[in-house]
C-alpha cells in the first residue's frame, strides 16, 4: 500500500501539492486527473522523490520513504516511466533493457573473480531483458541502436525498462503524449496487461478522458494542489469540477 499524509510543496509563495493524504492499494489503477498546473506531475515527483516535500510523508508497506533519494525509493519498488530520459540513445534496445536489469539486481550478491558466475549472470540477464522485449513486442527489435526507434517504440521501451526493475507501484504520467494515433493503443495495452496483475499499483496522469474511463478503476481529482474528489469513475466524472476541467475532451469522448 502506498500512502501519502498531509503531503505538501511551496514553490516561494505558491502551493503547488497542498495537504494531499491519499492511499493507494495494490489491485488498483487510479488515474489522476484536474486542469492544468493542478499539481498533478508535481504530485508524482514528490511520490518519486524527484522534489523534496515540505511537509508531509510518503509510506510504502508501512516503510517511511519520506526523506529518502529516488533511487532508494526505486529500490523499494517505486517506479516512474520517464518520457524518453532514462534511455541511453546510442546501445541497442537489448543492451537498454539488459541495464536496467542489471540495476535492479546489482548488489542482490557478490561473485568476486568467479568468471563462470559473471559470465552466467550475463547470460540470465539477457534472457531476463529478452523475457520483458518480448513482452511489449519488441523482441524483433533487440539490436536496433534507440536513437534509430520510432517515438512510438521508444516510448514502449520506456514501459519495458520500468518493467524490468519490477516495480510494485507503476507511476505513468501521460504516457501517450506525442504519440501518433496508431502508436498510443501499443501503450494502454501494455498498461491493461499491468493491470491483470493484482499485486500492482498503478497511478496515471492522463488527460485524456476516454482512456481515463475505461482504465480507471478509481479516480482522484487535484485542483490547485488541493485534492477535491475521490472515488469510482462513473461518480467522479459527473461531477461540476471534472465537467467544467474537462467539457471539450468529455465531449469529444462521449
Ligand atoms: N520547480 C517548480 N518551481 C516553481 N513552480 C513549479 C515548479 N514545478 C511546478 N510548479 C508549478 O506548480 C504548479 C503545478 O504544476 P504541475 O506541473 O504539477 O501541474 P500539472 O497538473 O501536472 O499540469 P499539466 O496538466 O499542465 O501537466 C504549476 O503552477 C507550476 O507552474
Amino acid at each position: 500500500m502506498l500512502q501519502t499524509q498531509d503531503l505538501t510543496v511551496r514553490f516561494g509563495g505558491h502551493v503547488a501539492v497542498n495537504a494531499v493524504s491519499c492511499s493507494f492499494a495494490p489491485g488498483t489503477l487510479t488515474a489522476i486527473v484536474g486542469p492544468n498546473g493542478a499539481g498533478k506531475t508535481t504530485f508524482f515527483n514528490l511520490v518519486s522523490g524527484q522534489i523534496p516535500a515540505s511537509s508531509g510523508t510518503v509510506h510504502l508497506n508501512g516503510v517511511d520513504l519520506s526523506q529518502a533519494p529516488v533511487s532508494a525509493r526505486t529500490r523499494a519498488g517505486l517506479g516512474r516511466a520517464f518520457q524518453l530520459t532514462n534511455l541511453f540513445p546510442h546501445l541497442s534496445v537489448l543492451e537498454n533493457v539488459r541495464l536496467a536489469v542489471q540495476a535492479m539486481r546489482s548488489g542482490a550478491h557478490w561473485h568476486g573473480l568467479n568468471l563462470w558466475s559473471i559470465w552466467s549472470d550475463h547470460r540470465a540477464l539477457t534472457e531476463r531483458a529478452l523475457e520483458i522485449l518480448h513482452t511489449v513486442a519488441m523482441q524483433h527489435q533487440q539490436a536496433v541502436q534507440v536513437a534509430s526507434l520510432p517515438h512510438g517504440d521508444q516510448r514502449k521501451l520506456e514501459v519495458a525498462l520500468l518493467m524490468a526493475l519490477e516495480p510494485q507501484v507503476f507511476m505513468f504520467d501521460e504516457p501517450t503524449a506525442g504519440m501518433s494515433h496508431d502508436e498510443a493503443p501499443v501503450i494502454l495495452n501494455l498498461i491493461r496487461e499491468l493491470k491483470k496483475d493484482k499485486r500492482k499499483t498503478i497511478l496515471l496522469v492522463e488527460h485524456k478522458m476516454d482512456v481515463v474511463r475505461e482504465l480507471a478503476d478509481r479516480i482522484i481529482v487535484l485542483h490547485n494542489g488541493t485534492l477535491v474528489a475521490d472515488g469510482d469513475p462513473a461518480t467522479v466524472i459527473a461531477l461540476p469540477v471534472v465537467q467544467e476541467a474537462y467539457l471539450g475532451v468529455a465531449k469529444e469522448a462521449a
